[in-house]
């Protein structure tokens, strides 16, 4: 299988701190991979690992089939984009400013400016000051400065976290875009519905190891109690098991238009998590 990162057996402790206690996955080259977990779970950590920002107490993290520690290297810097709390900006320059310095700086003609700032939704407020910025303004400025030069492998620290509901929609679609064109997705989140909607692969971490991997829709399957929920137009909400015998009643509501919706009973993958782990994801 052709795996952007691999990762295996990784402990990473800061004195006395297990961060990591026995790390190990792939992501493979063309995903968006949620990497998802309580606060404190050590997210943060293993894309720093990854970037070659930390090292591993033990065991080895490969980007692109090389040792992560060497990702600091400006070869392999030019292949990956970092979005993370520290910002990074000059605050006294505009936005469009700020994004044409790192255009010079990664080599890349200016007009990606434009198109990175489509992407983020911010192309009206490009001459902005950065000191003037809401925060998930400038947090959509540091995701367009991780997408300036178009790399392989985009790592993104809760992308959308600080965002309201229609910018974060207006990003999953400048992602997906950016997916379809080759670029593969690592992010880590805390919404259930990013993860959901954006990611090919979730992983579950917990207690510093991965609890469970796998597509967001096998997972929800295979959690799934087999129900159907039906909902009729006097607003109960009626549970039936998913097999044949269930087609008869359901035949009777429909034949009297009395059917609103039909959905499978599946979990979040909230719920799931809570039923691997015993703890929520907050
Ligand atoms: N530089 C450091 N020095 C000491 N301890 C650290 C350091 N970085 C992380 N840790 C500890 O390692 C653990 C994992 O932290 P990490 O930041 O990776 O978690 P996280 O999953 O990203 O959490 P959050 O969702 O809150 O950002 C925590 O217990 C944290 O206190």
């Amino acid at each position: 299988m052709d795996h952007i990162i691999e990762v295996n057996h990784v402990q990473k402790t800061f004195g006395k701190e297990q961060a990591l206690r026995d790390l190990t996955f792939g992501v493979k080259k063309g995903d968006i991979f949620g990497f998802l977990g309580p606060s404190g779970a050590g997210k943060t950590t293993t894309i720093e690992i990854l970037t070659g920002q930390q090292v591993p107490t033990s065991g080895e993290a490969r980007v692109f089939g090389v040792p992560s520690k060497d990702m600091h290297h400006p070869h392999y810097l030019k292949r990956i984009g970092v979005m993370s709390d520290s910002s990074g900006l000059y605050e006294r320059l505009s936005i469009r400013d700020n994004l044409l310095l790192f255009c010079e700086l990664y080599d890349q003609p200016s007009t990606q400016v434009e198109e990175v700032l489509e992407i983020v939704n911010l192309t009206a407020e490009k001459n902005k000051r950065v000191s003037k910025l809401s925060k998930g303004m400038k947090q959509r400025t540091m995701l367009a400065r991780a997408l300036l030069h178009q790399p392989d492998l985009l790592f993104l620290d809760e992308p959308t976290g600080a965002l309201d509901p229609a910018n974060a929609q207006h990003i999953h679609h400048g992602l997906r875009t950016l997916n379809q064109r080759g670029t593969t997705i690592f992010l880590t989140t805390h919404d259930m519905n990013e993860a959901e909607t954006l990611c090919s692969t979730v992983a579950f971490l917990d207690k510093g190891s991965i609890q469970l991997l796998d597509c967001p829709k096998k997972l929800r399957k295979q959690f799934g109690d087999g129900h159907l929920m039906v909902g009729l137009t006097d607003g109960r909400e009626i549970m039936l098991p998913n097999e044949p015998a269930s087609a008869e009643e359901i035949y009777q509501w429909m034949k009297n238009s009395e059917v609103e919706t039909i959905e499978m009973n599946t979990p979040t993958l909230g719920d799931i998590f809570v039923e691997v782990t015993g703890r929520n994801l907050v």
